[in-house]
């Protein structure tokens, strides 16, 4: 194998000169293979044995490794995977046109911190499964020992495994979205079975009973309708209790959230107090808040509940001198033109197909600085490149890593011009 790709697969070049991704392998390993299916320019193909280990090959430390697709690069060691991760990074921005980036150390979350998780929901044989998907896999996989959710998280979904196999709305499939706030989990199920009043009441009384500051309900496609609120949950920003939409955004875990925050504030930290700057793509406010400690911040969001509550913790905090709240969406209008004018820094942190039209807008207009924290580095290569192109430097990079031995990678950029 020559090296790892960005989804954490072993890459190998075949006879004919494409490359061939075998999940599970690492760089040079050999190992045989069984050849797959078409997959981009090259081929997947299934491991079947490693012929000779690479140094850097551990034993993964979760029991659901190999059948759980959260988590693909368990089995290789800590230096070797903190190297790779930083390296996405690094790969994504040189694409972008900035060779050799200036790039700060991998900023790490630990294992049991993740506070927001997706699980889905499978009925089969009398229990439900409540878990991730399997490797590019529509089977869903038990997870009760795993290693990177937060022990609340983990507590509720061995809950939801007693309590779910009696609830008739879920029929064969749903979601679950878990959250940990202050006041403890919230909790938006979907099921493909319409809840009846009776189906509520037992919603609530598991609510009641599991401990939940809130449990919401949908069915699968619609929106959230809170069940039972026993308390309302809320996470704080920089001091500021934002009421959390079910279901709302918010960063993977308490450390990544910190990096994120520092390394946003640390490429401002030169900017007048009361300058103007712009948070675009701001969720519930958790770039927001820090901001305002020093800024006028416009902070501009699309979802209708994210906007919503960013606006009342505002109010609540009186801060609405100091924020305005916009909801729009920032694909089909980004702030562009004269709206740029005077904004001394804009901050984007779009979700992971990333911002291209806010980035030509940006590359196109005024403003100086700008911070881009991204989520997703082949939409953050895209995207840096309009910035490159239109006279930007990159002053600094901080890789993130709040999804523990998996491939994802946030990356806060800092460019100005
Ligand atoms: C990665 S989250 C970041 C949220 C926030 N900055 C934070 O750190 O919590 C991306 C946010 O972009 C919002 N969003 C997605 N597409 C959007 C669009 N086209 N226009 C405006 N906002 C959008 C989502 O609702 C979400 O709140």
């Amino acid at each position: 194998m020559r090296r790892l790709g960005a989804a954490g697969d072993g890459v190998a070049s075949l006879p004919c000169g494409r490359p061939c991704h075998v999940p599970g392998a690492l760089p040079g390993e050999q190992v045989r293979v069984r050849i797959g299916d078409r997959r981009g320019d090259g081929f997947s193909a299934r491991l079947l044995a490693i012929e000779s280990a690479s140094p850097d090959r551990v034993a993964p430390p979760c029991p659901h490794a190999g059948a759980c697709g959260g988590c693909t690069l368990q089995h290789l060691a800590d230096a070797a995977y903190a190297a790779w991760k930083r390296g996405l990074a690094e790969a994504a921005l040189a694409r972008a046109g900035f060779a050799s980036p200036p790039l700060a150390p991998l900023a790490r979350s630990a294992p049991g911190t993740r506070r927001r998780a997706e699980l889905s929901l499978r009925r089969a044989d009398g229990r439900v499964i409540v878990g991730f998907h399997g490797r590019a896999s529509a089977e869903v996989v038990d997870i009760p020992g795993c290693l990177v959710l937060h022990p609340a998280l983990l507590a509720i979904a061995a809950s939801l495994r007693s309590f779910l196999p009696r609830l008739g709305v879920l029929k064969r499939e749903g979601k679950v979205w878990l959250t940990l706030a202050a006041e403890g989990v919230d909790l938006w199920l979907t099921t493909d079975g319409a809840a009846d009043a009776a189906a509520r009441s037992a919603l609530a009384e598991f609510a009641r009973v599991a401990g939940l500051a809130r449990l919401s309900w949908s069915l699968l496609g619609h929106d959230p309708d809170p069940v039972a609120v026993l308390a309302t949950p809320t996470v704080s920003f920089a001091g500021v209790p934002v009421r959390l939409p079910p279901g709302g955004f918010l960063q993977a875990t308490e450390d990544g959230e910190r990096a994120i925050v520092s390394a946003v504030l640390a490429a401002l930290a030169d900017l007048p107090e009361g300058a103007r700057v712009a948070d675009l793509y701001a969720g519930s406010g958790t770039l927001t808040f820090p901001l305002a400690r020093r800024f006028r911040v416009l902070a501009v969001e699309g979802d209708r509940a994210a906007s919503a509550a960013l606006r009342s913790a505002a109010q609540a905090a009186a801060l609405s001198g100091r924020v305005v709240v916009e909801r729009r969406d920032l694909s089909l209008r980004p702030i562009a033109g004269r709206e740029l004018d005077g904004l001394e820094a804009v901050v984007l942190d779009p979700p992971r197909d990333g911002a291209r039209a806010q980035a030509a807008a940006l590359a196109e207009g005024p403003v100086r600085r700008v911070v881009y924290v991204s989520c997703n580095p082949a939409a953050l290569a895209r995207d840096a490149r309009l910035l490159a192109q239109a006279g930007f430097r990159l002053d600094r990079a901080v890789p993130i890593d709040q999804f523990l031995w998996s491939a994802h990678l946030e990356c806060v950029a800092s460019f100005s011009r």
